[in-house]
């Protein structure tokens, strides 16, 4: 089995970073796999590069032994159970802006053709009907976009937004410094009453599941636009679909679902289908050559440094312990359970078995403490059996 298994088309950049690192052992696939066949793909794995369909659950991570880190190339992780991989010492990394860009400059691209009413009127071309009417078509300049989500993405939509004239306001869980002339809104419904386009950019979870429901879309200004480029959970999709036809909701764009398609011939199922103010794209946010060519790199490198040098920086779910060069022979990752005394064990433990520490970094992060130990002298099997054994550890690797 391959060392590293690559899903969902991730760019080539990622394959140049493993081989010039002669990590050469690299099975790709083009899709994202169904759950019956993703255990076969992943039995014996180190490495595992997946993007957004990917799912990584509990039981699967629980299944993996050989797994040593995840690299999800993309911004969002929630594909992931990153909890139980933290509790299996499994770091995950991402991209945190490589495709922020790409993103925003879609958002903007579709607020402006639905504020014109593209999609219909491109439709009706298409169809022989030359209907050069203004009726309901609008400019951006002067309106106000709502940006629920300040962060990345939000805010570099906030300054594209702003150049071209638009008023914008944005609502965020956390205070936010506000960039140009933006301004936060009183709350997710005041933004809600204000916007004549709002869109979504907040991370996927429990957290914002369904947090554009009726309610939240009955409160939404009569005909503004709805932009959902963030994850699929965040819109009750039954509830938009009522709104469009009512016409609370003016027209909407989604890039996200749900529940996505997992390869190019599986139909979308969405009540959206078929409605001409609706565009719906298919996950492709942040799919540019650019992002991709740049993501495949980033995560790439990160998977390495961990795999080499056992560096966590960047990851989502881990202690993070930066880089630094080895300063003896071998150097040992050990992940253990984060209890009082669990470094001195382990010390002990490299004691009775005569190993010299070069230098030790131990990070901590809930339940999990993260040591990188160099050691002067050979570790042996007797070594890393003893430590695998040990009641504190939870996994222990040599590199
Ligand atoms: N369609 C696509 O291809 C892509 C989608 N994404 C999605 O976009 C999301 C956002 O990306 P970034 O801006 O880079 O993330 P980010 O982490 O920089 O920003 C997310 C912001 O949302 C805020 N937030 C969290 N919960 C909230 C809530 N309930 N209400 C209001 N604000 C809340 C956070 O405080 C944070 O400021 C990602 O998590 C990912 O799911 C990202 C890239 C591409
Ligand atoms: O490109 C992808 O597969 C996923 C993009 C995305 O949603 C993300 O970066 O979070």
């Amino acid at each position: 089995m391959a060392q590293i298994v690559l899903f969902e088309n991730i760019h080539p950049s990622a394959r140049e970073v493993f081989t010039a690192a002669g990590l050469t052992d690299i099975a790709t696939y083009s899709s994202a796999l169904p759950s019956a066949e993703i255990f076969d793909a992943l039995r014996g794995a180190e490495l595992v590069g997946i993007r957004s369909r990917t799912h990584l659950d509990a039981d699967l991570i629980g299944r993996l032994p050989a797994l040593r880190a995840v690299g999800c190339f993309c911004i969002g992780t929630n594909q992931v159970d990153v909890n139980s991989a933290m509790l299996r010492g499994v770091p995950v990394f991402n991209a945190p802006f490589s495709n922020t860009r790409s993103v925003a400059e879609l958002v903007l691209a579709e607020a402006i053709l639905l504020l014109r009413r593209v999609p219909e009127k491109n439709n009706r071309v298409h169809l022989g009907h030359w209907d050069k009417s203004a009726a309901g078509a609008f400019e951006a300049r002067g309106k106000t976009l709502g940006i629920v989500g300040y962060g990345n993405i939000g805010s570099q939509l906030s300054t594209l937004a702003e150049s071209l004239g638009m008023r914008v306001i944005y609502h965020d869980v956390e205070a936010k410094l506000p960039l140009g002339n933006a301004r936060p809104a009183g709350s997710l419904q005041d933004l809600l009453a204000q916007s004549d386009v709002v869109t979504l950019h907040v991370p996927g979870g429990k957290a914002t599941e369904n947090i554009i429901n009726a309610q939240a879309l009955a409160a939404t200004k009569r005909g503004a636009i709805l932009i959902n480029a963030s994850r699929g959970t965040v819109v009750d999709i039954a509830a938009l679909h009522a709104a469009v036809q009512s016409g609370q909701i003016g027209g909407a764009a989604l890039d996200v679902f749900p529940t996505e398609p997992k390869s190019v011939d599986e139909p979308l199922d969405s009540p959206l289908r078929g409605l001409l103010n609706v565009i719906l794209t298919p996950h492709i946010g942040g799919s540019t050559q650019e992002s991709q060519e740049n993501i495949g790199r980033e995560v790439a490198e990160k998977l390495v440094r961990f795999f080499q040098s056992g560096t966590t920086k960047g990851a989502v779910n881990f202690p993070e312990l930066p880089y630094q060069d080895a300063g003896g022979n071998r150097r040992l990752l050990h992940v253990h359970r984060n209890l009082p005394g669990a470094l001195g064990s382990l010390d002990n433990l490299l004691a009775e078995h005569g190993l010299n520490i070069v230098s030790q970094r131990l990070q901590t992060q809930g339940e999990i403490g993260y040591v990188i130990t160099d050691v002067d002298g050979e570790v042996s099997d007797i070594v890393m059996a003893a430590l695998r054994a040990h009641p504190i550890t939870v996994r222990c690797d040599l590199v």
